[in-house]
């Protein structure tokens, strides 16, 4: 697999994020010689993970062990505490990968002193080779190692790379935690469905399928996502009146998303420390 290239692959916090990237990468081809994780938690399924070295500290990697890449995946709050553990690999040959929330390639340059160092916000979707990833570097990648480290989230779906670092704030509000608003909405559908009067099971699988379907179209389709919504639409027909409902200039949905990005933006801002 690509981004593999660099040397071994060591994952750091195997969660929801950094599994959902450790099961894109294995499904596209990643074997288990080719990485490493920490992770603490006794969770069976790593015992699952076949040929996959996990060790719940890092003191359990082999004193040669020598990472491309670190990938670093454990929640922000957690850093302070992880980071002088992998200080020691800081160098030429290694990139560090942070999909951390909020922490800035100055702290990280702070904690691991002179690091090649990308931070990037991907979201879970990765597990299905759909992930969103934003990534910025720092100075000191190489041409390579920005490639590696495209090349692992490319694996698990589309990426922009920017220069502004300041931007990952707002990539974080909207494609980082995006999947929960869009499951948020699911919810929210068949609540709706079955105060209609819909029975719940058939309100929810309408509405998962609904959201499933039109990301699909949206994703084959080369029309704005507003020409797909009128398409929808039908004059004087159903879907217009329930648009006059979410489209309101007020109490709508455009200045209720608009509020809730403004305040996820914050909180990345926030988790700087
Ligand atoms: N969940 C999401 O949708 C997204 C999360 N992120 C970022 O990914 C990071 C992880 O978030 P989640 O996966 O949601 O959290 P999580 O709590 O599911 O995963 C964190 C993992 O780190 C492990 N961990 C704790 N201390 C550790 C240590 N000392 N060494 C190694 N592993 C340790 C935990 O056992 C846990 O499995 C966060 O920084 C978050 O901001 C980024 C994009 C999306
Ligand atoms: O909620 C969070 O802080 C993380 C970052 C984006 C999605 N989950």
């Amino acid at each position: 697999m690509a981004g593999n290239s660099m040397g071994p692959l060591l994952l750091v916090g195997c969660g929801k994020m950094g599994g959902a990237m450790l099961d894109g990468w294995r499904a596209r081809g990643l074997t288990g010689a080719g990485v490493a994780i920490v992770e603490p938690s006794a969770d069976p399924r790593f015992a699952a993970l076949d040929g996959v070295a996990v060790h719940a500290a890092p003191d359990g990697l082999a004193a040669d062990f020598r990472p491309g890449v670190v990938v670093l995946a454990v929640k922000p709050q957690s850093m302070d505490a992880v980071l002088p553990h992998y200080r020691r690999f800081a160098g030429p040959d290694t990139v560090f990968l942070s999909i951390a929330a909020g922490k800035t390639i100055a702290y990280f340059e702070q904690a691991l002193g002179p690091a090649a160092i990308v931070r990037s916000m991907p979201n879970t979707p990765a597990a299905v080779g759909q992930g969103m990833t934003v990534a910025v570097p720092n100075g000191a990648v190489s041409p390579a190692q920005r490639q590696a480290c495209d090349g692992l989230l490319a694996a698990v779906g589309d990426v922009a790379w920017v220069e502004d670092e300041g931007l990952i704030d707002a990539v974080t509000a909207v494609s980082g935690g995006g999947p929960a608003y869009v499951f948020l909405l699911i919810e929210c559908l068949a609540e709706a469905g079955r105060e209609a009067g819909l029975p719940a099971d058939l309100s929810m699988r309408l509405a998962r399928t609904t959201v499933a379907g039109s990301g699909a179209l949206v994703q084959a389709s080369t029309d704005p996502a507003a020409t797909l919504r009128r398409n929808v639409t039908s004059p004087n027909g159903t879907t217009q009146e329930a648009l006059a409902v979410l489209m309101a200039e007020e109490g709508g949905l455009q200045p209720l998303m608009t509020r809730a990005i403004a305040a996820a933006t914050r909180r990345s801002r926030e988790l700087a420390g």
